[in-house]
């Protein structure tokens, strides 16, 4: 169970608001830093951080050595067992050097010092094609890959209209349409016989997730569900998403002298980058001549595109262009551990079922927003799926501030790697850790306050979509988007599979399925 002083939780939960309240809650925090400040002067040397040597990585990396073939995770809890909770994993040509922890009292130290403007380091490959595109048409709006106060300024405008719940009224309905598609989709392509769905079924999630993503975005669909050969240009996008995400990956962990000369990995990476480009601000124009045409709307109802043409019809193009490039593989890989909680534990896909006919006893019936503020079974589903099934392995920043980790003197702009999700099975935090348990996330009255039932783990190790200022910008849509894609799956259908669950994901930057996702849907009788 995590106690923490009164002071410092209210600071905690200012931080998750925004900029401005950043601000407020650094200001309130001169003693935390005159304690690290005092704490730096008998500390040990950054250089006396146990880690491997640069020789060791790149030996460990090379044909047959001993990091060679393993995927992030492993290769995190391997290092973790050779040099402990906290070490330094040294970058070499020309790639940073990384502090890499698994300290809960690290995380807390970073992100409190992290700054009114955090920076989340490893975006430099789409930084660089955005500053170095012939046009110049990134020149004054890099987007949120940015850094600093430019990141600041743009963060500040996107948050009033993604952030806000009240948006997401907007964009329910859309999304309804676009999760019947699903649904339909899974009916149309399942084996008439066994009732599953072919292996290659991560293609149709990520359809839903990219068109999830379109119509908050670029105000429309895209008809990948519906008829993707009917949608050439939407197939070229989605297309061109994929190639960047591998691209974006290899480039990022991989030396790399992209910067000096366009490596094929890098010219992959600038043409997808091209298209995305292309094609996004084609059907940002669309939506502007439609808008256009529309009567003014002063209801207060704008889509979030039309909200964000209004403030600035450039910033508008390159929102839409980071919520795809963000949002998509992402929430397919939730969506994934969410149907293999499903398919796993069949008394609780039993108890979700319930709690969602309670609200919609009829399978024409459609949720309304008010419907979705009650489902604490169903968000409860969603949180432990994602403590089981983590996306990502942990939360990047570069350090705000001089700080002193267990010891260790850490210079300001170092990048601290922290493997929160690493600790997510891990008995100590989360009792029983290796059940399925939504229910460690209910919550009960206490006193004037709320508590979970299961009692407060540490905040700083649950952190799906990062934390404070710099949080996930599209965290409202995904949870709106997640959860009436389980809802009108439970209501459908009953969810199994029938195959080896361990290795199911790769992880990468995010965790990837790489096994046949072919689940059996079976329709629920009504
Ligand atoms: C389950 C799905 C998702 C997960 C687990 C996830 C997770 C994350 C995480 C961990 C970060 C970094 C936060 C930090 O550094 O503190 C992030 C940033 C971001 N996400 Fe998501 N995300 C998801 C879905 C989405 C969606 C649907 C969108 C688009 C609508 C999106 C757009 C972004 C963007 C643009 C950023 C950069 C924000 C910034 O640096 O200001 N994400 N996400």
């Amino acid at each position: 169970m995590y106690r923490r002083p009164m002071k410092l939780a209210q600071s905690v939960a200012y931080r998750c608001r925004s900029t401005a309240a950043a601000v407020k809650m650094n200001a309130g925090e001169n003693s935390y830093m005159q304690q690290i400040k005092s704490e730096w002067q008998t500390a040990k040397s950054f250089t006396d951080l146990p880690g491997p040597s640069r020789w060791q990585v790149l030996r460990g990396f090379l044909k047959g050595g001993q990091y060679t073939n393993l995927d992030m995770r492993e290769l995190m809890l391997l290092l973790r067992k050779q040099y402990g909770d906290t070490f330094l994993m040294p970058g070499f040509f020309g790639m940073a050097d990384n502090v890499v922890t698994f300290n809960v009292e690290n995380f807390e130290r970073a992100f409190r010092t992290e700054g009114i403007w955090p920076e989340r380091p490893g975006s430099d490959a789409v930084v660089h094609y955005r500053q170095n595109r012939p046009d110049g048409f990134f020149k004054d709006c890099i987007g949120l890959f940015s850094t600093g106060e430019d990141w600041g300024n743009l963060r500040s405008k996107a948050n009033p209209v993604l952030m806000q719940q009240r948006n997401s009224a907007l964009y329910l309905q859309p999304m309804q349409r676009v999760n019947q598609q699903f649904i339909q989709r899974i009916r149309d392509i399942r084996d008439e016989q066994t009732q599953e769905v072919p292996g290659n079924f991560l293609r149709d999630i990520n359809h839903l997730t990219f068109e999830s993503i379109a119509v908050v975005a670029l105000d429309r669909e895209l008809g990948l569900l519906r008829h993707a050969e009917q949608a050439p240009k939407a197939q070229k996008l989605f297309n061109n998403l994929q190639i960047f995400m591998q691209a974006f990956y290899e480039l990022t962990i991989m030396p790399s002298i992209y910067k000096y000369v366009p490596t094929p990995t890098y010219k992959r990476f600038s043409t997808a980058m091209d298209e995305i480009f292309d094609v996004c601000s084609f059907y940002v124009n669309e939506a502007i001549e439609r808008i256009e045409q529309k009567p003014a709307d002063d209801s207060g109802n704008q889509s979030v595109l039309e909200q964000l043409l209004r403030v600035d019809r450039k910033f508008a193009t390159v929102m839409s262009m980071d919520m795809l490039m963000g949002g998509v593989d992402t929430t397919s890989s939730a969506l994934t551990g969410i149907m293999l909680c499903l398919a796993q534990f069949p008394e609780k896909q039993a108890k979700l079922r319930a709690e969602i006919l309670a609200k919609l006893p009829q399978p024409t019936d459609e949720f309304a927003f008010n419907d979705m503020k009650s489902l604490p079974y169903l968000r409860a589903f969603i949180k432990e799926s994602m403590r089981r099934y983590p996306v990502i392995f942990g939360n990047l920043r570069a350090a705000g501030a001089d700080i002193v980790l267990e010891g260790y003197r850490i210079p300001k702009g170092t990048r601290v790697l922290m493997n929160s999700n690493l600790l997510l099975d891990e008995e100590r935090y989360y009792p029983q850790a290796k059940e399925f348990l939504p229910e460690r996330w209910l919550r009960e009255q206490s006193g004037e306050s709320e508590k979970l039932v299961a009692g407060n783990p540490s905040p700083f190790i649950y952190l799906p979509f990062g934390f404070g200022p710099r949080m996930c910008v599209g965290k409202r849509i995904v949870d709106m988007e997640m959860e009436i894609t389980v809802s009108n799956l439970v209501r459908n259908f009953n969810v199994e599979y029938k195959y080896p669950t361990e290795k199911v994901f790769r992880s990468t930057f995010i965790n990837s399925p790489v096994v046949p996702l072919k689940f059996k849907f079976t329709d629920i009788k009504y």
